[in-house]
């Protein structure tokens, strides 16, 4: 296919190229190679794309980015795409009968936007209201980055993470707002720096209004949803 028609499908799609279901789509050979197969090839992918550009990679500077890039998509940016790094979540009996709703906020997300390959930086806040099971607090912190390692959109990366918790907890009381700024729209675009995105995903208890407006109490955020 030319270059001008595969750029026309990629107009035609606009926005609806939001995945269309929870798993991230990956071929059913994506882990044949290994992570070193992966470096090496991304290290000539980056080189070629460097050198279409123009770019001289004898220069001192420049050299090294070939691999420092390959390396940084497969063991840290995308890192997540691995089975092999979900974190392993401990849980424990809830022998305390603490019946109430728990909520991590504040995490931390960085992620990478699938469509642009840019960053999204923003925060999750997830809240459970347990069963009989609590899982360790750091361990959401990890759920979060795990997925987050992966090229991403926000609604699907909110509906893993919920996901993954009620499997772990055996609930489906887990809910995930993440606020996030993506930077293909705050850096190039449409450039609205000020703009974030804001997605949750309510599992079980949360659906319940009043659940929902405690839940969004203990993160401080107004949004009605
Ligand atoms: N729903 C959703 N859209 C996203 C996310 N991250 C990026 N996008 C959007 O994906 C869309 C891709 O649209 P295209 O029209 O194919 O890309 P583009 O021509 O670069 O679009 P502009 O950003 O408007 O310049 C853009 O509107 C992005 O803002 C996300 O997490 N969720
Ligand atoms: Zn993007």
């Amino acid at each position: 296919m030319d270059l001008e028609k595969q750029l026309r499908e990629i107009e035609a799609m606009g926005n609806d190229h939001v995945g269309s279901s929870t798993d991230t789509p990956l071929r059913s050979d994506a882990f044949e190679l290994s992570d070193i197969e992966k470096i090496a090839k991304i290290k000539e992918d980056v080189r070629n794309i460097m050198n279409t550009l123009g770019l001289d990679l004898t220069d001192d500077s420049l050299k090294g980015t070939p691999t420092r890039v390959a390396k940084m998509f497969v063991q840290e940016i995308f890192g997540g795409l691995h089975p092999d790094r979900k974190p392993k979540a401990s849980t424990f009996e809830n022998k305390y009968k603490y019946g109430e709703m728990l909520v991590e906020k504040n995490i931390t997300l960085y992620s990478t936007c699938e469509h642009h390959l840019l960053p999204i930086v923003g925060k999750a806040h997830i809240a459970y209201i347990s069963n009989g099971t609590v899982v360790g607090l750091s361990k959401m912190n990890r759920i979060v980055d795990y997925f987050a390692k992966r090229p991403q959109v926000q609604e699907r990366l909110t509906m893993q993470i919920v996901e993954e918790l009620q499997h772990i907890l055996q609930t489906k009381d887990v809910a995930c707002v993440i606020d996030a700024k993506h930077l293909c729209v705050n850096s190039r675009g449409i450039r609205d720096i000020d703009s974030s995105t804001v997605t949750s995903e309510f599992g079980g208890k949360f659906k319940d209004p009043n659940v929902r407006r405690d839940f969004l109490d203990y993160i401080n955020l107004d949004t009605e949803f």
